[in-house]
């Protein structure tokens, strides 16, 4: 599936949104990707995940044990893969703010994968690697659907992304006068 494909099925959603939104990193951004609202139609978060883990296997030499999914927009994408890779999938979610993996044990050494749905900084995929190398699982690979640095960003494990797509994000003091004008809004369920 190239990016042409991916993002077809986020606009048939209705997933991608223009307006001023304030991302998970703090910067701003005229564009957001709703994947909430591609993640409600099973159908065509089959479609995604079937290729995505398709990716993953190519990519990743060896077992793997489990899909790790950052919550809450990782969630349904890391389920959804996992089942076409026919391994368990479990979550990080935030408890004070930080990701732990509250609901399960890993055994030290486990092979994991983290399945994101979007990335932009490279934030959330950096903390759910640590919290998972602290547990002592040894993390081979990440993967997103969308990646918005287009392969820019760096998150120290192998990034797998089934499509690249770079949208313009601005740190919140340097905003271009036509976002300043728009008042912002935080979609995200960080520190929510
Ligand atoms: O690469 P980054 O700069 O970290 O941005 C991407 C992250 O932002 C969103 O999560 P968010 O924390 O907004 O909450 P959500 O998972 O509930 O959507 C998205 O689900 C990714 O986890
Ligand atoms: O960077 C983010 O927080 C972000 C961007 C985006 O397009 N979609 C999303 O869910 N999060
Ligand atoms: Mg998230």
């Amino acid at each position: 599936m190239n990016t042409d494909e991916v993002l077809g099925i986020f606009r048939e959603a209705g997933a991608v949104l223009e307006g001023h939104f304030i991302l998970t990193s703090g910067l701003r951004s005229p564009v957001f990707l709703q994947k909430a609202r591609v993640f409600m139609h099973a159908d065509k978060t089959e479609r995604l995940c079937k290729a995505l883990a398709e990716k993953i296997r190519a990519a990743v030499p060896g077992k793997i044990d489990y899909v790790v999914g950052p919550a809450i927009g990782g969630l349904i994408p890391a389920y959804e893969t996992s089942r076409h890779l026919g391994v368990p999938a479990i979550w990080v979610e935030r408890e004070g703010g930080e990701f732990r993996l509250r609901r399960f044990e890993i055994a030290r050494g486990a092979r994991v994968v983290i399945v994101e749905d979007i990335v932009t900084t490279g934030l959330s995929i950096r903390e759910t690697i640590e919290c998972l190398r602290e547990l002592g699982a040894e993390v081979v690979a990440a993967a997103c659907i969308i990646d918005r640095s287009a392969g820019k960003t760096d998150v120290g494990v192998p990034l797998i992304a089934l499509a690249e797509y770079e949208v313009p994000a601005y740190p919140a003091d340097r905003l271009p006068p036509e976002l300043a004008a728009i008042p912002a809004i935080k979609p995200g369920s960080r520190n929510i």
